[in-house]
């Protein structure tokens, strides 16, 4: 099937690339034309494990295209994915300046059906919006359905190839069977496809953000309750995590969600309940906890140097908000950083994929390093922020030699604190036993 994907970022270049290689006939439109051109000539634009291959067959067997131009990128397309970005607005609600600009554009080059997909995440009455965006000018028949993504970055290929579930809002059957056919090849697994109305596929996709960050959040708060009864973090996860009905996975505590999903969906979710004048209070207090469980970590850094970081060095592993991605929308690093350098001490940083992004956003503020170990050379402590498979066993002999004091801050309790005990480390972590060594 012939189809076009508008919006070539993360969402939009995973969705075009797989669906290329279920043998469609793709076409990625972006404005970004230093980006189309990068991807034209064969340079992926984000980092995202095992995309790449499945990027290059399709690219050169001619299933994956890319363009700048709307109209021409569209040309005989059933279906039109809307892959656009939907970033908060000044009052927190979810800004669909992207989504209904391109819908407008799309009324007058329509010249078939067409089935126009709300691949964004968007709010509840998006798809009516999106309708009569484009309607204004149509002079054919088309459908609007809502599909949003549930893709995780750093598994997103396997997420798309296999999803947990499809979510389909569309009242039309002609949309509906379209629909269906071009997923069929990643539903094979006996996953199941969910039709609704549109409202509720909008609304799915934020009760999922939402209380995926709720629950992270809950156990962010346990995790500070056993900091203060003395409890601990792991053991109670793994206690509470084997009920089936909780389940084992989202359950890790740490210094507070981040990415380009969470905090803006569950902002976007509380300022939809208010317009309808509906008090999420729930939402409000997850907000205000991951608020403060960014920087949770500062004062006891504060602490250790009896208050005072002019002058302090702290070698910074992890930039990118999770493993496996070098996207840094709000990552918990970057606000760490923030008061740090505010506190008048020297940052030496290392991600894996991470720091060309971190230096286009932040430069010089703090120093790039090539590695984990020279992050820490000289420093006076070593904060966790991040956890790549890398920093998880260090060579603990060389750490110690390196930094000016055994101390380590870890935002994503790494390591055992048993562990560090023995090897005579002072080790802060998350709602666990801090160890004096
Ligand atoms: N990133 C994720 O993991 C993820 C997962 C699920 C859902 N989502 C949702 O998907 C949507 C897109 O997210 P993303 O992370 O891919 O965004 P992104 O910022 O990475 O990409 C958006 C792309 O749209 C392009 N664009 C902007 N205006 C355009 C226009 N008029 N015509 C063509 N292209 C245009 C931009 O140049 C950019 O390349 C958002 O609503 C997001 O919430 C994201
Ligand atoms: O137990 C956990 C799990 C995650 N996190 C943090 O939560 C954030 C988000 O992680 P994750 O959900 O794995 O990454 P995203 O790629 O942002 O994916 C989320 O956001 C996407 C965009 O909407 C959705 O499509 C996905 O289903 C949803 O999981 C990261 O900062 C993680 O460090 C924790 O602190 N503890």
């Amino acid at each position: 099937m012939k189809i076009a994907v508008v919006g070539t970022g993360y969402v939009g270049l995973v969705t075009g690339t797989c669906f290329a290689e279920t043998g469609n006939d793709v076409t990625c439109i972006d404005i970004d034309e230093k980006k189309v051109n990068s991807l034209k000539n064969g340079k992926i634009t984000i980092y995202e494990p095992g995309l790449e291959v499945i990027f290059q067959r399709n690219l050169e067997q001619g299933r994956l295209n890319f363009t700048t131009d709307l109209a021409e990128g569209i040309e005989g397309a059933k279906i039109i994915f809307l892959a656009l970005p939907t970033p908060p607005g000044e009052d927190g609600s979810a800004d669909l300046k992207y989504v209904l600009t391109v819908a407008s554009d799309l009324g007058p080059i329509l010249k078939e059906y067409a089935v126009i997909v709300d691949k964004s995440t968007v709010p509840v009455g998006t798809a009516d919006k999106v309708h009569a965006a484009i309607k204004e000018n149509a002079k054919v028949d088309f459908d609007v359905v809502s599909n949003p993504e549930f893709l995780r970055e750093g598994v997103a290929v396997d997420d798309f190839m296999k999803p947990d579930r499809v979510v389909i809002g569309t009242t039309s059957e002609k949309a509906k069977k379209l629909m269906e056919t071009l997923y069929a090849p990643l539903v094979r697994q006996g996953n199941p496809v969910i039709f609704m109305d549109e409202k509720s596929a909008e609304l799915t996709k934020y009760a999922a953000n939402s209380f995926l960050a709720t629950k992270i959040t809950f156990m962010n708060e346990i995790a500070n309750m056993c900091e203060l009864l003395g409890a601990d973090v792991d053991s109670v996860r793994k206690g509470v995590g084997t009920d089936t009905r909780i389940g084992k996975r989202f359950l890790f505590a740490g210094i507070g969600y981040g990415g380009s999903c969470f905090p803006k969906d569950v902002q976007a979710l509380a300022k939809s309940a208010q317009q309808v004048n509906y008090d999420f209070r729930i939402l409000k207090s997850v907000m205000d906890v991951n608020e403060d469980q960014k920087t949770k970590l500062i004062p006891k850094i504060k602490e250790y140097f009896g208050g005072d970081l002019k002058g302090k060095t702290i070698g910074l592993w992890g930039l990118s908000f999770k493993p496996y991605t070098d996207d840094i929308r709000e990552a918990p690093s970057l606000y760490n950083i923030e008061k740090l350098v505010e506190a008048g001490a020297q940052v030496k940083a290392y991600d894996p994929e991470g720091m060309e992004n971190v230096q286009g956003q932040i430069g010089e503020k703090i120093t790039y390093c090539h590695d984990a170990y020279s992050a820490i050379n000289g420093a006076d402590a070593l904060l966790i922020a991040t956890e790549w498979p890398v920093f998880r066993t260090p060579d603990f002999e060389k750490v110690a030699k390196l930094l000016n004091n055994k101390v380590i801050f870890d935002g994503r309790n790494l390591y055992s604190p048993e562990q560090m005990k023995d090897l005579g480390f002072t080790y802060v972590s998350i709602g666990r036993e801090t160890i004096n060594g």
